[in-house]
């Protein structure tokens, strides 16, 4: 992926609201996680992380990272305050989340966890418009400026061909998208948001990624995102919040993140490796043999990736050097060494050949 794949588009223009108020999202000495129940008292602590200070800011796109299991839902949930903290506060515009009525709460803040939603026989527009009781008087009756607002969520979301189907039948990737309009149609000054790309394919996610990062430029929204595409993340998000092994969380814009080695050190595996130069993951892979290459530049880095699968390193190297493989204009691949070439026609079948030669 090239930055210029993920360039801004334009958010269609929201009807009503006038900017959010700034002050974006604050946690202070703030400690999430669990307690075990007893029948004595409250149970024993369980924290998942400990005495942290986070600050989300209005304007920014703010992307939560860290491996499977370090506490990146236990922070959504009790910064949005379905989880109590065990220690510390969290405040949105700097009035503390606890202290708020749920009312007043979710005019400020709009939450789209994993769980599943069960929207009964709801069509997508009526679960979208839901997200307008904040706003709506006890009858729940939305006005036209209310209706203005859900088509506004539905088409920034590009989910506005799907209004009248029913919510329960959507796909998993339609219903993701219904329910990050339903978050917006909320008007909130602070969206958090669960992996909301989880089940999208790869056009709509960088879509939704690059949608919300303008939502919060252009509309001043302090969006917080967790997710696990890292390499979209990384290129997309104004700040990061990283969460690494150790349960320590490192924060900054995600140039820092990748400088400091943070992002290497959360994520390198036994198969995978950052490449800070290019800020994309690589498999690891010990090389067996080196080639040398020849090739027209867009071919290239495509010979090479094939090649590292097979673990092979390659490099350019003097006319003549053997072994050698040279792609031609055409995407011929030809082979030569101990004597003997063969051209090949396809990336497979050069692989295939590689690998018995
Ligand atoms: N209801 C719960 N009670 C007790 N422990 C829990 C509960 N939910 C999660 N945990 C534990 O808290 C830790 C953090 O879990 P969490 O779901 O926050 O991680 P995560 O970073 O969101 O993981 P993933 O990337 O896999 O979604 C894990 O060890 C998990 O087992």
């Amino acid at each position: 992926m090239t930055d210029s794949t993920i360039a801004p588009r334009p958010v269609p223009h929201r009807p009503g609201k006038p900017s959010p108020s700034p002050g974006g999202l604050a946690a202070a000495g703030l400690t999430v996680g669990y307690r075990t129940r007893s029948a004595w008292g409250r149970g024993a602590r369980h924290p998942v992380l400990a005495d942290l200070d986070l600050t989300a800011r209005a304007g920014e796109l703010t992307v939560l990272l860290g491996p499977n299991g370090t506490g990146k839902s236990t922070l959504l949930r009790t910064l949005c305050g379905l989880l109590p903290p065990l220690a510390g506060d969290v405040r949105v515009a700097g009035r503390d989340v606890a202290e708020e009525t749920p009312a007043v709460l979710a005019r400020r803040l709009a939450v789209v966890l994993t769980d599943r939603v069960d929207a009964g026989l709801l069509s997508a527009r009526e679960l979208v418009g839901l997200g307008r009781h904040p706003h709506t008087g006890f009858t729940g009756r939305l006005t036209a400026e209310d209706h203005r607002v859900v088509q506004w969520a539905l088409e920034a979301v590009g989910a506005a061909a799907l209004a009248h189907r029913p919510a329960a039948e959507l796909s998993d990737g339609e219903r993701q998208r219904v329910l990050t309009a339903r978050a917006l149609a909320q008007e909130p000054d602070v969206v958090l948001l669960d992996e909301p790309t989880a089940f999208l394919d790869v056009p709509s996610r960088v879509a939704l990624t690059v949608l919300l990062r303008d939502l919060a430029r252009e509309q001043g929204l302090t969006v917080v995102v967790s997710t696990h595409d890292l390499e979209l993340a990384l290129r997309v998000a104004d700040a990061v919040w990283l969460v690494d092994r150790t349960s320590r969380v490192h924060t900054g814009a995600p140039e820092d993140l990748i400088v400091s080695g943070a992002v290497a050190a959360a994520f390198d595996a036994e198969h995978l490796a950052f490449d800070p130069l290019s800020g994309s993951f690589g498999l690891r892979r010990a090389a067996r043999a080196t080639v040398t290459v020849e090739s027209p530049p867009h071919l290239g880095p495509l010979l090479e990736r094939a090649l590292a699968r097979e673990g092979l390193t390659a490099l350019p190297g003097p006319a003549g050097e053997e072994p050698r493989i040279s792609a031609d204009e055409h995407g011929d691949l030809t082979l030569r060494g101990d004597g003997a070439a063969r051209t090949t026609r396809s990336f497979h079948e050069l692989t295939r050949t590689v690998r018995t030669w």
